[in-house]
């Protein structure tokens, strides 16, 4: 069964556009955990446009008390970042090569250029306890580069995927995931995904075999506001039981 770890960016998107903490970041991730979400993900970013430094170390201090809720935390590695990521102590690091003032993640490590980066804070954050994920394209060669950096796993950007769902190209570009999937697994990395994944497209996603955990958040909270949390997470539990 693949893990779903919602992503509460947007919730404190919502809460940055008042100037006051509502809504509270820490209740809504209370509330998910309460309708049975395996994980909390959040990607504090440099210019804190939605989760803060803050948010992210109240969440860990939250969710210190739910030992069977993993708490993911995906950013760019900088010093900053990664002062952070050890002060929160999460269960998982997705290392991600966004730019500061890029708009929202659009693609995966380019490995050849960031080898040794990948490598030095992977042994970093290893040497904490905390699973260390990269942030990758479905691309066999990038794959097969990041295998030997220590990362435990990677997180496979979905949005090609989301984008091409339901279009002509959707079989073709569902195959280029499978085989990554195949190929980080032969390789020994475990493997997720991420990024544009909703209610409608992730059904088809997950009958490929082996992905472990999903990360979703933008469409998620849409959804929510559309149909009640209840109603939303329930549906994409009964999704994830179903995963291949
Ligand atoms: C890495 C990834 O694809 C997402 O987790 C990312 O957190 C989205 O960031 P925004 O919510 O800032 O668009
Ligand atoms: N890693 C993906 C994530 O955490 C959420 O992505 P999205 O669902 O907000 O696109």
């Amino acid at each position: 069964m693949t893990q779903l770890s919602v992503n509460l960016n947007k919730i404190a998107l919502l809460r940055n556009s008042r100037g006051r903490d509502f809504p509270n970041v820490v209740e809504f991730a209370k509330k998910f955990i309460a309708l049975g979400v395996h994980g909390i993900t959040v990607h504090p970013r440099e210019d804190e446009r939605h989760i803060t430094r803050q948010d992210a170390r109240d969440l860990a201090k939250l969710l210190a008390d739910y030992p069977d809720v993993e708490f993911n935390i995906e950013g760019y590695p900088s010093e900053d970042f990664l002062d952070l990521v050890e002060a929160c102590n999460p269960d998982q690091c997705t290392l991600v090569p966004d730019a500061a003032d890029q708009l929202t993640s659009d693609h995966g490590w380019d490995v050849a250029w960031h080898h040794e980066l990948l490598e030095m804070v992977t042994d970093r954050l290893k040497k904490s306890g905390i699973r260390v994920a990269a942030f990758m394209d479905p691309d066999l060669e990038q794959i097969r580069r990041v295998a030997d950096t220590g990362v435990d796993r990677i997180e496979l950007y979905t949005e090609e995927y989301a984008s091409t769902y339901g279009s002509p190209q959707q079989d073709a570009v569902l195959k280029k995931y499978i085989e990554a999937s195949a190929e980080a697994q032969r390789l020994e990395l475990e493997v997720n995904a991420g990024h544009d994944l909703d209610s409608h497209n992730l059904a088809t996603f997950l009958t490929i075999p082996g992905i472990l955990e999903v990360s979703i958040g933008h469409v998620l909270t849409v959804e929510c506001i559309e149909q009640g949390m209840p109603t939303v997470v329930a549906n994409y539990l009964d999704i994830c039981k179903e995963s291949a």
